[in-house]
């Protein structure tokens, strides 16, 4: 089975590379940079978009994996909804047309959240009626184009996975440790018992691959979609601080009020709104960022471990290790 790569030179994209390289299977890679090289690998550079850009990567590829996404943290609403929404439907009509079975989109378990409490959410949940940002926006519109694709002779599965970490991290930990570098990782914000699932990057890609796996004739899991979790809940601040720790930076102490924090990024997005026509400022403290930090978010992975077999195969805290040391360079010196 050749699978093709869709953001296969992201983050979570080449860490899904690897492990199909390592498990045996042929892979081509189709992203619009490039960044990396591998003899292995057929890479296709081209933008998603365009159907004379994707058509040559699909030939002979009987499974897509489509993690392709502009950054979460950006505000580009144009540019999302073309690349998540539009690009996704181009990606559907190629499939189709090249032959190919079975596709697997990367969603994300935010598709339900909405700033407030999930605990143990469940897939059932309904979708987000006021999604906070336009990532998440646009994340439901492709969830639901991909699983409304499933057919009688196109198998699709969307994987929700939820704060994904580990090596080459571009999000959590450089973020994190930026905000710590400019002396404003001091507060927590609430009182720092809010749970939230903190998923290692291999364990995302164990789902991945058990969903292409699973997608075939008859199976329960086409049209379906999937938390996959590290199943170990922890307090948000705790995750944060073990990291930063980890890279030598102080852990924060004191607490903030929730709701005082979230009325502050209220009002600094309302200055960027407006500044936007002068000047395009991307703040990392938002109303979905405060949220995100200061509520429960963790998800069930019981259907996927009932309908794929998944287990999560690395530990939060061996996952946290390894993803310290890979980001060695970024410690206090
Ligand atoms: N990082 C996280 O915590 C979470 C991520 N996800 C999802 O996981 C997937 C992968 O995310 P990451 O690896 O973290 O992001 P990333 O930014 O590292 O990788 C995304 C890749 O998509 C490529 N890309 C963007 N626009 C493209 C276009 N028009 N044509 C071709 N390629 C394009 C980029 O060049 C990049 O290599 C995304 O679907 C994201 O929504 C879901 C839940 C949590
Ligand atoms: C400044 C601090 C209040 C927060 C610093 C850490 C954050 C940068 C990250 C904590 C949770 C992360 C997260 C995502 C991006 C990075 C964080 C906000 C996602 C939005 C990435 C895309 C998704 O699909 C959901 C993720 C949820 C958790």
């Amino acid at each position: 089975m050749r699978f093709l790569v869709i953001g296969g030179c992201g983050f979570l994209g080449r860490h899904i590379v690897d492990e199909l390289l390592s498990r045996g299977f042929p892979v081509n890679v189709f992203d619009i940079r490039s960044t990396f090289d591998d003899g292995r690998v057929k890479i296709f550079l081209g933008d998603l978009c365009k159907k004379e850009d994707l058509m040559p990567a699909l030939e002979g590829v009987s499974a897509v994996i489509h993690c392709a996404t502009p950054p979460p943290l950006s505000n580009n609403r144009a540019l999302f909804h073309k690349v998540n929404h539009d690009g996704t439907l181009n990606i559907i009509a190629c499939c189709k047309e090249a032959g190919v079975k079975r596709m697997v989109l990367t969603s994300s378990a935010s598709v339900v959240y909405e700033g407030s409490d999930i605990k143990n959410g469940v897939e059932t949940m309904p979708y987000a009626s006021k999604p906070m940002d336009y990532y998440t926006e646009t994340k439901i519109l492709q969830e639901k184009v991909v699983l409304q694709a499933n057919s009688d002779d196109f198998y699709t599965v969307a994987v929700r996975p939820h704060g994904i970490f580990g090596p080459r991290d571009p999000h959590l930990v450089p973020t994190t440790v930026r905000t710590a570098q400019a002396g404003k990782m001091k507060f927590m914000i609430g009182n720092g018992e809010n749970l939230v699932d903190f998923t290692f990057v291999r364990n995302v890609v164990h789902g991945h691959i058990l969903a292409a796996e699973s997608l075939g004739p008859g199976s329960k899991v086409n049209g379906k979609a999937y938390h996959i979790t590290n199943d170990e809940p922890i307090y948000f601040w705790t995750f944060l601080s073990k990291i930063l720790v980890g890279l030598k930076y102080d852990a924060p102490k004191r607490h903030l009020p929730f709701t005082f924090i979230y009325f502050l990024a209220l009002i600094l997005n309302l200055f960027v709104f407006l500044l936007k026509p002068i000047k395009d400022i991307k703040p990392t403290f938002t109303p979905m960022t405060v949220c995100l930090a200061g509520t429960h978010h963790y998800y069930s992975s019981e259907a996927a471990k009932k309908d794929m077999g998944y287990r999560p195969i690395v530990s939060l805290d061996d996952g946290i290790e390894e993803t310290i040391r890979s980001f060695s360079h970024l410690s206090k010196k």
